[in-house]
């Protein structure tokens, strides 16, 4: 358990993740704890941002550090465009995202739960899970 570096190798970064398995917590908890130690410039964090090609991101919600593993994105609603700067890249750039999502995930104890979110945090959400996919901004 322990925070881990920021990668920003590009090549690296656009691989598409493996699913994660209960073998695959002690990344969960590395993510938390790396979002944490970033806390002053991160919004949230996926696990290829750290070096590990698993589907789990970080987020926070408000001021509690969120993790999700698996999270897929399964209805949304309200197209718009903004600008998102990224840990693992300089500057900011134009994307397309959703004003509100709904996420089926498990959580640490690999519980699935499907939320509804909005905003800003429904924006980190489809940020971190384009990077599950290798995508970047
Ligand atoms: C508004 S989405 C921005 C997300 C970004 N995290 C990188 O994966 C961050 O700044 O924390």
């Amino acid at each position: 358990m322990a925070q881990q570096n920021i990668i920003h190798n590009q090549l690296t970064l656009s691989l598409k993740s493996a699913p994660a398995t209960s073998a695959d917590l002690t990344i969960a908890q590395d993510l938390r704890d790396t979002l944490l130690a970033n806390k002053d410039k991160a919004a949230g964090l996926a696990a290829n941002m750290i070096g590990q090609n698993k589907r789990i991101i970080a987020l926070f919600i408000g001021p509690i550090p969120i993790v999700m593993l698996n999270p897929v994105i399964t209805s949304s609603s309200g197209e718009y465009l903004t600008q998102e700067g990224c840990l693992s890249l300089t500057g900011q750039r134009s994307t397309k995202r959703f004003k509100n999502i709904t996420v089926q995930y498990q959580n640490e104890n690999l519980e699935t739960h499907k939320q509804e979110f909005s905003d800003f945090t429904a924006e980190v959400i489809q940020h971190e899970i384009d990077h599950c996919n290798g995508i970047l901004i």
